[in-house]
């Protein structure tokens, strides 16, 4: 499927002037899959931070956990993200745990474009069911590990720029949403009101 409007797209990725679109949100909300869709449509590279870090550190994801531990996942994720961030305009996939870091966070927020892509937890739970690659879901209650997920990250995650419902729509539909959403943020409100301009 084509996106819908290639012109509110070229604007959206004008209005950016060289920063990253950042997306965030939990295991299964859609940030790679969408991501890659969202950066064809605003013509910019796609980075997925879990897959740098695979790179950078020559393993899974998962076996990283394993071998290394949670904490040190989380120092290179957060050195990874320091170098990301400095790429310029692109779009870039976080891992769900990476804007819980506050330094992450703060650097998100100086660099780019932050986008939080919300779902629900039965959505969510249908989503990571498809494959058992994610460390923290290898639990005996996947369902509690991620409500608990949620009760601690939504609230940091509600401090996104923009905040997208994950709907259980296609993917294409989605990307188009974010692409909306983000013009809204960009071209359309303006920073004293938060409504629509001038
Ligand atoms: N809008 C959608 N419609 C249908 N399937 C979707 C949609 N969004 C995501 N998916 C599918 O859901 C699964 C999880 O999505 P994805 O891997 O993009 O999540 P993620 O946010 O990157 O998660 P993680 O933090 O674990 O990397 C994938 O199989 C993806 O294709
Ligand atoms: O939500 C999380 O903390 C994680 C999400 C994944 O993207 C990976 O970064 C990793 O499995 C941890
Ligand atoms: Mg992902």
């Amino acid at each position: 499927m084509t996106e819908k409007s290639p012109d509110m797209a070229k604007q959206v990725a004008d209005r950016l002037n060289g920063r990253p679109v950042v997306l965030i949100g939990l295991m299964g909300a859609g940030k790679s899959a969408i991501g890659r869709k969202l950066a064809a449509r605003l013509e910019l590279p796609f980075i997925d931070a879990d897959h740098e870090i695979e790179e950078a550190a020559s393993m899974s994801v998962a076996d990283i956990f394993e071998h290394y531990g949670e904490a040190e996942f989380r120092r290179l994720e957060a050195s990874v993200m320091t170098r990301l961030l400095g790429a310029g305009a692109t779009v870039l996939a976080t891992g769900g745990g990476a804007f819980m870091n506050a330094d992450t966070r703060a650097a998100i927020g100086a660099a780019g474009v932050s986008v939080w892509l919300s779902a629900d937890l039965d959505l969510l739970m249908a989503r990571v069911s498809r494959k058992a690659t994610r460390p923290l879901l290898r639990a005996p209650d996947p369902r509690a590990v991620m409500q608990k997920l949620m009760d601690e990250r939504y609230p940091v995650y509600a401090t996104a720029d923009v905040t997208v419902i994950s709907r259980d729509v296609g993917k294409d539909e989605m990307a188009d949403t974010v692409v909306e959403a983000l013009h809204y943020h960009l071209c359309l409100k303006t920073p004293e009101t938060g409504t629509i301009g001038p």
